[in-house]
């Protein structure tokens, strides 16, 4: 189980890094095996930072990250358990080697000893899981595929390692729709497979689709967390109502969602100023910053 217990973030920024940015403040929640946890928020609020520092990619300012009760060491062998694909997948790719070169690097980083000949069964079958034809996709060049035939492979590529959790990050914003949704259905095929995942998103729609618990984001605060049902169905912090409200409807104009005006919950009760209102669903304060103790 991945665990994040009062995570912080804080970059430095402006002229010779003289100010402090708080990316990430206080952020505690958990993924479990065979689970979708979405992170949902708009544009800068801190879920790529997330992502990043469960890779291991940046380190974090306070708080801690265990998976399965161990701190994130990013190495070898951290890396057999948990993988990123990311929003991008081109950028994953180096364009003069072949699209299988992806998973070459993956034998002889982890499985060294595997013959040839075993491998290419491996990597067929892996292939064959992301409902991709290994004879149409191997042995081509990156810019002979489409987005969405890189963005399987990346997740093919994951499949071969011993993973226990998936950190995807927008990975079907450069999709169409059909693609989108396929590349959605395979995610939740991985969870059946005891995989936890990570779905990064800034899209409600498709955070909802797949999750069974959802973490909303604002300002690199946690505003509401649980069941994605609860959270959804019955939204409680503003920021959540009008993040709903912004789902485009169709024969439905846009309406704007109330103001944050009050806050019924600004004393949190839980961890992170969280407020636990039902059972699995929590609330944040609405004036987080300028909240009464
Ligand atoms: N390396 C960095 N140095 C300084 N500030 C950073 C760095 N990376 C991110 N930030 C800042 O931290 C905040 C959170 O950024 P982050 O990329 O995590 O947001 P996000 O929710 O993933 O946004 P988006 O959906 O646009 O990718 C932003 O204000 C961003 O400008």
């Amino acid at each position: 189980m991945l665990k994040l217990d009062n995570v912080t973030k804080v970059y430095r920024v402006g002229a010779f890094g003289g100010k402090t940015l708080t990316a990430v403040g206080d952020v505690s929640f958990d993924v479990r095996p065979g689970e979708v946890v979405s992170l949902i928020g708009e544009s800068g609020s801190g879920k790529s930072t997330i992502g990043k520092m469960i890779l291991g990619l940046t380190p974090v300012t306070g708080g801690s990250i265990t998976l399965d009760g161990v701190p994130v060491a990013p190495g070898k062998e951290y890396y057999r358990h948990v993988q990123g694909v990311f929003q991008d997948p081109f950028s994953c790719y180096n364009p003069v080697f072949k699209a299988d070169r992806v998973f070459q690097m993956i034998k002889e980083a982890y499985y060294p000893g595997v013959s040839a000949k075993d491998w290419a069964v491996r990597v067929n079958a892996a292939v064959r899981d992301v409902r991709l034809d290994p004879d149409q996709v191997l042995g081509r060049y990156p810019h002979q595929l489409s987005g969405g035939q890189l963005q399987r492979l990346l997740i093919a590529r994951a499949l071969l390692l011993d993973l226990k959790l998936l950190i995807a990050d927008e990975i079907t914003s450069m999709l169409d729709a059909s693609t989108r949704i396929d590349v959605l259905n395979l995610l939740a095929e991985l969870k059946e497979r005891g995989l936890g995942v990570l779905y990064v998103t800034h899209d409600l729609s498709l955070g909802t689709y797949l999750a069974e618990r959802t973490v909303v984001l604002r300002h690199g605060r946690v505003v509401e967390m649980g069941e994605t049902d609860k959270v959804f169905g019955n939204p409680l912090h503003p920021y959540t109502r009008q993040l709903l409200a912004a789902v485009p409807r169709l024969h439905a104009s846009w309406e704007e969602a109330e103001p944050v005006t009050d806050c019924p919950y600004h004393r949190g009760e839980a961890s992170g100023g969280l407020f636990e209102a039902e059972e699995g669903h929590f609330v944040a304060c609405a004036r987080l910053e300028s909240c009464p103790e």
